[in-house]
């Protein structure tokens, strides 16, 4: 268990985290969303003992991590990839992190096969892509068997089969009964991994929730419709407070109305359709919703140098 209480880290004027609290419980995935800077990696590293709150503490199966007296074996870590000594092999890096711990060859080489880095193991880390420099990042974090695991941006430089690795391997710690912490900007791959979400916008908690309920919370439903009348029928849904899109001919795409009143609108109109489903809104959608007004970087795709006047 990850417990956070009243975290807060300040870097001169810059607060990255402010008073937050929210506890990573056992059993389940916990994702940690938000927009870039908004202090994500600033509090892993501080659950870490990596960096030293301004005020507040926390606490990793019940003590202060640096307090741990056998670190790896409480909670694996995954920061940065490739924060290892370039010229050792992938299996060197291993044995020696191992003997600190008493893990032996038979483990570091069982690791090996699981994250799929077996054929490499002998080759310098140096060489190794982003991808399998994020496998050995991942092996090295399951080295001590922890009860916990903190993963940051864990399928950053992951082809799809290591993604889908990743998302089976996490949810099998899981279930196990550990702790999975794990940051992503990889929306669509966090809605099918984490089951709860700790959301942070600018240094701050926006929600602490079960996935479903964050989701169910989000205004973004919409209802999709097929109909060889869409033109008739888009004239007939418009109207303060709805938005009808088409993505394709004959399809409507309606925010603000229920799919059963775009069906009686449509009958009472003697509209045929073909098709009317209630399409709930992705992750993606939900997190945008709730962190428009905490996004500090905004890009554009005006590539022309030009701005609107
Ligand atoms: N060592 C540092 N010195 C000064 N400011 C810092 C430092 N580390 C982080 N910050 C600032 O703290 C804030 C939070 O940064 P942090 O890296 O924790 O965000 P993040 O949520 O991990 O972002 P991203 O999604 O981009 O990785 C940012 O404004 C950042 O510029």
């Amino acid at each position: 268990m990850i417990e956070v209480h009243e975290l807060t880290k300040r870097y001169g004027d810059v607060t990255a985290v402010d008073s937050i609290s929210f506890t990573v419980q056992p059993g389940v995935i916990t994702g940690f969303l938000g927009p870039n800077g908004a202090g994500k990696s600033t509090t892993m590293r501080m659950i870490l003992g990596l960096d030293r709150p301004t005020s507040g503490t926390s606490t990793v199966n019940g003590r202060p991590y640096a307090e741990a007296p056998a670190p790896l074996t409480e909670m694996g870590a995954l920061l940065e990839a490739k924060a290892i000594d370039k010229g050792r092999s992938a299996r060197n890096h291993l044995l020696a992190l191992g003997a600190t711990i008493g893990v032996g060859a038979r483990r570091v080489d069982h690791l090996l096969d699981v994250v799929g880095l077996t054929e490499v193991a002998g080759k310098g880390a140096g060489g190794f892509s982003l991808g399998m420099g994020q496998r050995l990042g991942i092996a090295t974090a399951l080295l001590g068997d922890p009860q916990t695991v903190m993963l940051d941006e864990p399928v950053n430089g992951l082809d799809p089969d290591g993604i889908l690795w990743i998302r089976n391997l996490l949810k099998e710690l899981a279930a196990e009964g550990r702790t999975v912490f794990l940051s992503s900007h990889l929306m669509s791959e966090m809605e099918l991994t984490a089951e709860h979400l700790v959301v942070i916008g600018r240094g701050r908690i926006l929600a602490d929730v079960p996935m479903a309920e964050f989701i169910a919370q989000s205004s973004q439903n919409s209802v999709q419709v097929i109909s060889p009348d869409a033109g008739r029928l888009r004239d007939l849904l418009i109207q303060p407070g709805v938005v009808v899109a088409s993505s394709a001919p004959g399809r409507l795409d309606v925010t603000g109305l229920s799919s059963s009143q775009v069906g009686e609108l449509a009958a009472a109109a003697g509209l045929v359709l073909h098709q009317l489903v209630d399409v709930a809104p992705s992750l993606e959608e939900a997190f945008m919703e709730l962190t428009r007004d905490a996004v500090d970087y905004h890009g554009s795709t005006d590539t022309t140098g030009r701005t609107a006047a």
